[in-house]
């Protein structure tokens, strides 16, 4: 069974409701018929009644709920919560102006339990799609950073590549972080994790600042106990094909056999996925953020309604877990 099947089984009948604040979208309502047709999951659509038929068109909104900040009846309750939430650092002025972006409207809603997982940024930038859950979900304990992974799709292959989306310039401590954390979500699409450390150096072929922090992120690896095979720093081709590997890397569990690749910045993470899904023929599911409390997940600008109905599927999958 593929690893799609095998998640929606996970999760249709269950109506479990997800929030996609982009209503006004043709792409995203497209997606949300289909998902709420298939009994997937309750879509909730923000926007005008108008705005949202509008978007649908001939698409049918049955099974979808609709609604409109403006004329929300438990606004009032949402701006309290949200001064509170963001302790000083917002006036209940600013609130109520913040509640009406439906980025921060839907945001609210899965932090008051309303929803339990929110889809955005086929039109919004990652930023404006993620500031609101960096802000008032936050990390899970134990976790510093947040950051955006893609399940990388293509037949029967799976990779996870990290972190494409949120960290410009991670720390050695960050890549270490997020080694962890993806090899945790690899699990997710049922792949054993072998995580490779990427860099343009493989085992000190370059010594500069920028290959230090790989292989500084491998010695706080190495510090601790952990359930899966990591390696680093590798170049893509060392990681990945089994006879660089071998010219490359000696007694390496990883190299030559990596499926889940931790880029050393977000210029990499960013450019690479994107490579792999239009020269590659991948699908690339995501970015799906690690770390949150509940699930928040961005979509790239570029996306498809397939895209949308994915990111839609993981993150239902996401609040099961
Ligand atoms: C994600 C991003 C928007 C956050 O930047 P920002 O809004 O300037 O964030 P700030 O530094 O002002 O922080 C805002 C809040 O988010 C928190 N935050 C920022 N980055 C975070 C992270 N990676 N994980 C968790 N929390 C984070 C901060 O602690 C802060 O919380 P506080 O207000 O409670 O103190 C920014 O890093 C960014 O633009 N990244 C690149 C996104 C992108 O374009 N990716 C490519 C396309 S996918
Ligand atoms: C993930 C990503 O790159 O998003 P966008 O294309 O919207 O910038």
């Amino acid at each position: 069974m593929d690893i799609m099947t095998s998640l929606k089984n996970q999760i249709i009948g269950k109506n479990i409701r997800i929030v996609f604040p982009e209503g006004n979208e043709p792409r995203v309502v497209q997606a949300a018929s289909l998902l709420a047709r298939e009994n997937m999951l309750k879509p909730i659509l923000i926007g005008s009644i108008e705005e949202v038929q509008a978007a649908a068109g001939t698409y049918s909104l049955e099974g979808c709920e609709i609604i409109d900040p403006k004329h929300y009846n438990k606004l009032d309750e949402m701006v309290t919560e949200l001064v509170a939430v963001r302790k000083g650092k917002v006036t209940e002025e600013q609130a109520r102006e913040l509640v009406l972006n439906v980025n921060y409207f839907g945001t609210m809603l899965v932090h008051m339990g309303l929803a339990a997982g929110l889809v955005s940024g086929a039109i919004h930038s990652t930023g404006d799609t993620v500031r609101p859950a960096l802000q008032i979900i936050k990390t899970k304990p134990g976790i510093s950073k947040t950051f955006g992974y893609f399940a990388m799709l293509r037949g029967d292959e799976r990779y996870i590549f990290a972190d494409c989306a949120i960290n410009p310039n991670p720390s050695s401590s960050d890549l270490a972080e997020f080694a962890i954390e993806s090899a945790r979500v690899a699990r997710m699409f049922d792949i054993e994790p072998k995580v490779a450390l990427l860099s343009f150096s493989t085992k000190g072929s370059a010594k500069t600042e920028e290959t230090k922090k790989v292989t500084e992120a491998m010695e706080i690896l190495n510090g601790m106990e952990l359930d899966f095979d990591y390696d680093g720093e590798l170049q893509f081709d060392a990681a990945f094909v089994p006879a660089v590997a071998k010219t490359k890397v000696k007694d390496s569990k990883v190299a030559g056999q990596a499926n889940v690749f931790v880029f050393p910045d977000l210029n990499s993470g960013n450019i690479g996925y994107k490579i792999a899904q239009r020269l590659g023929g991948f699908e690339a599911v995501g970015p799906i953020l690690a770390g949150l409390n509940k699930p928040v997940n961005d979509l790239s600008r570029g996306c498809s309604p397939e895209d949308v109905y994915g990111t839609a599927i993981i993150t239902a999958n996401q609040t099961l877990l």
